[in-house]
């Protein structure tokens, strides 16, 4: 990654022995450990990243997600040979839609999802419900055992969900994110986090717009500004490369 600031944050900088590892980001690198870190994956279902799913068919450009989904594969194999917990993030709802809202919720008039369907009655029931092809995760990013699998009927993954207490309860403080999309379920998620005292940190390169181009750009400008920091997939397999070898030669 260009331009890295030298200084270093965290959840508690003066503690960098524990932490041992040191992510290179914007704009400012952050010190993190295996522990306490995790590798969020956001709704990487057919809906968001495979033609003929929700996005593709409410209109928005999904002609370059394939290298995003490469760009996860690769940061999920990293996380998980060394040992940094893997959850992924399942949007949508019951196949009736209550989790969704009716009339009286502010979801149910701005999801474009919801609003497709009720252009195309036809396609009711087939789109971000549960147990259809669109809510499942794309084939190349299937969780495996010890992952998390979290379901949330919302843009921001913090809320009605049990993300809060699964990531209190494994003493989880820097959540690093990747998937898609970049300004609307990554940056709720991760301004609610930020909100509640985690550290949230986006690896760009694994993440993609629903919108114009410049929505990535702007979502990314906010990150790193106000809410967060910014940083690479392979800036973040570098990192932890150096914990996984050095798991190795202690075991
Ligand atoms: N996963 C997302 O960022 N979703 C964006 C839009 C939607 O779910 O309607």
């Amino acid at each position: 990654m260009n331009s890295l600031a030298t200084a270093v944050v965290g959840y508690a900088p003066d503690r960098q022995d524990d932490y041992g590892l040191v992510l290179p980001a914007r704009p400012e690198s952050l010190a993190i450990n295996v522990k306490d870190t995790a590798l969020i994956v956001v709704d990487m279902q057919n809906a968001y990243s495979t033609k003929g799913g929700y996005l593709d068919l409410a209109g928005f450009d999904i002609s370059s997600t394939g290298p995003v989904i490469e760009s996860i594969a690769k940061a999920i194999k990293a996380a998980r040979a060394a040992g940094v917990q893997v959850i992924f993030f399942q949007n949508g709802w019951d196949p009736e839609y209550a989790e969704a809202g009716g009339p009286g919720s502010p979801n149910w008039h701005k999801s474009n999802a919801l609003k497709t369907m009720r252009k195309n009655p036809e396609l009711m029931g087939t789109l971000l419900a549960k147990g259809t092809w669109d809510y499942a995760l794309v084939d190349e990013l299937k969780p495996q055992a010890g992952d998390l699998v979290v379901p949330k009927p919302r843009y921001s993954g913090f809320f009605n969900t049990a993300f809060d207490s699964l990531l209190r309860s494994r003493g989880i403080r820097n959540l690093v994110f990747t998937g898609i999309a970049t300004n609307v379920c990554v940056e709720s998620t991760l301004r609610d986090g930020f909100f509640l005292e985690y550290f949230g940190v986006v690896l760009a390169d694994a993440t993609h717009q629903a919108g114009p181009e410049y929505v990535q750009q702007a979502s990314l400008y906010n990150i790193e500004t106000f809410f967060g920091w910014v940083s690479s997939v392979d800036d973040f397999c570098t990192t932890l490369a150096a914990a996984t070898k050095t798991q190795g030669a202690n075991s």
